[in-house]
């Protein structure tokens, strides 16, 4: 099969990238042609398909890409992904940066990668929550001179395991808020006496419990109704599924920034 696409997976032995290894087997137009690890990773040396569960595939996990790719996928941590896009940008491979919890200065070291090859860093993949930026603008947009004033708070639900708060989508959430109804401070949890709330702030509320894989739901709340809008994740899946029609919208692209709702067809 000449013409599959070859997709190699950083943070292959995590629970996004054992999906995304499962998936990738699943697609007759692609093909694991890497599995990567951070140099520390227990899984080093171990059959990729084996780790995520479906028997060996022929694609040892490495900490080091040595075979050649069209498009990287990575679901790892904020070393990792910006390791990662230095060699993508070097090689002028197709990268699909889906690691959240950068710093401004890690964002922006990624970005550069975009200058000499197809890059997308989106917080969130799946299609489901990608339209859902699109109904929170258009809802901030409508709402934002109701009288009374809307206060927006963004409440995040994922699993016990998961390593920034609040999520990256969560945030994200929060800018498409704050650009279409220009509120300046974010506040995280409230606690004590923090006396009335006033207008200008968004509040975020992030919830760790179980194996929850992503529920996001932003509240606008006015003086005599509400209105919540919510997504929620069943599967990783989701995600997989729009990291892999991502890596293919990429592989046909020249080098520059593109966003999710480019590749579903959103704009
Ligand atoms: N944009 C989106 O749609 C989504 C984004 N995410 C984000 O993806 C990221 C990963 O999530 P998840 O799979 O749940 O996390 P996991 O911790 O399960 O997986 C991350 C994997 O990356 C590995 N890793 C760590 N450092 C490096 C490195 N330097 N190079 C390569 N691999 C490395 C980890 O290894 P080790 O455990 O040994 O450190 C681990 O196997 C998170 O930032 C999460 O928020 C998740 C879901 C959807
Ligand atoms: O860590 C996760 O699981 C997820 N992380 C992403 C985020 O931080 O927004 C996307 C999704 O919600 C799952």
């Amino acid at each position: 099969m000449g013409d599959q696409l070859l997709i190699g997976v950083n943070g292959a032995a995590g629970r996004m990238g054992q999906r995304v290894a499962v998936l990738i087997c699943q697609d007759p137009d692609l093909k694991l042609g890497a599995a990567l690890e951070s140099e520390n990773s227990p899984a080093l040396g171990k059959d990729a398909g084996e780790v995520a569960g479906i028997g060996p595939i022929g694609v040892k996990i490495q900490s080091e890409l040595t075979d050649r790719v069209d498009v990287i996928i990575d679901f790892s941590l904020p070393a990792g992904l910006i390791k990662i896009a230095g060699i993508c940008a070097e090689r002028q491979i197709g990268l699909v940066a889906a690691t959240t919890g950068l710093t401004p200065e890690q964002r922006n070291e990624v970005l550069t990668a975009s200058q000499t090859t197809p890059l997308i860093l989106a917080p969130n993949m799946s299609l489901a929550v990608n339209l859902m930026m699109k109904l929170v603008r258009e809802a901030a947009h409508s709402l934002k001179n109701s009288p009374g004033g809307v206060d927006v708070e963004i409440i995040e639900r994922h699993h016990r395991f998961k390593e920034d708060a609040p999520s990256g989508t969560a945030l994200h959430f929060g800018e498409i808020v704050a650009d279409e109804m220009g509120q300046t401070e974010h506040v995280h949890g409230r606690a004590g006496r923090p006396g009335p709330r006033p207008v200008c702030e968004i509040g975020y509320h992030a919830l760790r419990t179980g194996d929850n894989v992503g529920e996001h739901t932003i509240v606008f709340g006015m003086m005599g109704e509400t209105i919540d809008l919510t997504v929620r994740g069943h599967t990783r899946d989701s995600y997989v599924y729009g990291a892999l029609t991502a890596a293919k919208y990429l592989a046909a692209q020249k080098p520059g920034l593109y966003t999710m709702a480019d590749v579903l067809g959103l704009n």
